[in-house]
């Protein structure tokens, strides 16, 4: 990483309270690693030192915004006391790896439909030492419905994935009762956010927080959406691979 990259990611890092000195160098080789990997696969589409400093290292950060990954091992008391965490395609590992490397305290599963997405995944997180990741292959409704899976989390991240109602009913299965979706989009329509807050409803969560932001430095719009698990999800959901995205709950399909 140039210097010019340094500062930008301590830049960014101090706009979200955060000091990343100490991971600094971790973000340096994962930048290498995600270089490397982007020159022979089609892993990213971001290119270039600055778009993935900013706009998938700072960008994955914002999920600690509001401090709602703060307390992930408190809920499901009993299970130990390491937060469990699905991030819901994380495709080359954002937010995950970002995550892991501030939060050693947290137990993150990368889940991704693509292989090669997950395979580098584990290669990044094995040259990171980070022992917190453990990547996982496969489409969300399918795994939402295997018994070590469902209801096996504290919290869920996402970051651009799909529609609210498409993530509510992809990722509340996942979640213990009493945990929280913390989904990171772009701008969010009133129209998105009436059909999730329906969707979330009709698979046991409510919508806690929406919280409006900009991206440092960038000056992008983000929306941060915290979904709460408040009853159990019933058992119809999630529906059969595909069928989330192609007629999400209360929305049209995008
Ligand atoms: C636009 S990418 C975003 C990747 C990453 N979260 C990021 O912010 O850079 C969306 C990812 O979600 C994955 N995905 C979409 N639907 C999925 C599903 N139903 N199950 C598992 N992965 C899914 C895709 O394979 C893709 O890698």
């Amino acid at each position: 990483m140039t210097p010019e990259g340094r500062a930008l990611l301590l830049e960014g890092g101090t706009a979200l309270g955060l000091d990343l000195t100490p991971q600094a160098e971790g973000f340096a080789t994962l930048l290498t690693l995600l270089t490397e990997a982007s020159a022979k696969m089609n892993l990213t589409s971001l290119r270039g030192e600055r778009e993935i400093v900013l706009k998938h290292f700072v960008d994955s950060l914002t999920c600690l915004r509001g401090g709602w990954l703060a307390d992930a091992g408190q809920v499901g008391a009993g299970q130990g006391d390491t937060g469990q965490v699905l991030d819901l395609g994380t495709g080359a590992g954002f937010p995950a790896l970002p995550l892991a490397l501030l939060r050693p305290d947290l137990s993150i599963t990368a889940l991704d439909a693509t292989r090669k997405k997950v395979e580098f995944v584990g290669r990044a997180a094995a040259a990171l030492g980070l022992s917190n990741v453990q990547p996982l292959v496969g489409r969300a409704e399918t795994l939402g419905r295997e018994p070590q899976q469902r209801e096996g989390y504290d919290r869920v991240v996402t970051r651009a994935v799909a529609a609210l109602p498409v993530l509510a009913e992809l990722a509340l299965p996942f979640l213990k009762t009493g945990g929280l979706l913390v989904a990171q989009k772009g701008p969010l329509t009133p129209e998105e956010l009436d059909a999730g807050t329906r969707a979330a409803a009709e698979v046991g969560g409510a919508v806690r927080q929406v919280d409006a932001f900009t991206l440092p430095v960038t000056g992008d719009a983000r929306t941060l959406i915290v979904v709460e698990k408040v009853a159990p999800t019933p058992e119809r959901y999630p529906r059969r691979e595909g069928v989330p995205g192609r007629k999400p709950l209360f929305w049209r399909a995008t």
